[in-house]
């Protein structure tokens, strides 16, 4: 993701709290009433300019949909889209997803979403990835049990790492694509680095990743 300074955007961020949730420490457990209903939560980590919740917010009115962006300069986007779209079960992030477990409870969120996360290709990285098993405990503690990370990407390489960092973790592999976009899977919506790289002509590759602690 190419990072340009966007000053104001703090500011805006801050002005919005309904939609990039302020001192989300404090809805920690929490978020059914910040939401006012009982559904359920899915989050997007890493979620760019938040092409991806907004819709999936539209299509799916009974799901809570998160998504959590580290830099303001990209959330800020997702915010107008936000804005724009006046969905009320959808909401932002702006923080660290190391931090995770600071901002939701055991067994808070029902789904997590990982799209095109950044590959951090050399090996000295590897901690980085979002597939890497720090950051699968980190979904574990949150997620209800037998929940599920729903993985897209275009990039071969973080792909088979994943495939095997979720396999050494003990997920179930499910659903696995190596061609999204030309296999029989309904409904997918797109995000933007997946319409970026498949206009280029790039294979998606995709697959639902589930705990075996039910
Ligand atoms: C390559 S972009 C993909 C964006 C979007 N999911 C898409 O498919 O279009 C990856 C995004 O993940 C964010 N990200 C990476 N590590 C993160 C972390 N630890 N916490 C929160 N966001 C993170 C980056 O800032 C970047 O915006």
């Amino acid at each position: 993701m190419r990072l340009r300074h966007k000053p104001w955007a703090s500011e805006k961020i801050s002005e919005n709290p309904q939609y990039v949730v302020a001192q989300p420490e404090e809805k920690k457990g929490k978020w059914n009433e910040v939401f006012g209903n009982d559904n359920p939560i899915h989050i997007e980590v890493g979620t760019g300019k938040g092409q991806f919740v907004t819709e999936m917010a539209r299509a799916n009115p009974e799901v809570n949909y998160i998504g959590i962006e580290l830099y303001e300069s990209v959330i800020v986007t997702a915010l107008d889209r936000l804005i724009e779209a006046e969905l009320p079960n959808v909401k932002l992030l702006n923080v660290d997803a190391r931090h995770l477990t600071d901002f939701f409870a055991t067994e808070e969120v029902g789904r997590v979403y990982l799209n095109f996360s950044d590959p951090w290709p050399k090996n000295r990285h590897e901690k980085r990835r979002l597939t890497y098993k720090t950051f699968l405990k980190l979904y574990e503690d949150i997620l209800i049990k037998g929940g599920e990370i729903h993985f897209k990407t275009d990039n071969q390489g973080l792909f088979e790492y994943s495939l095997m960092s979720f396999s050494w973790y003990g997920l179930h592999l499910k659903f696995l694509s190596l061609d999204l976009h030309n296999s029989d899977f309904e409904g997918n919506i797109m995000t933007e680095y997946e319409e970026k790289f498949s206009a280029k002509g790039q294979r998606i590759y995709r697959v639902e990743a589930q705990y075996q602690n039910q």
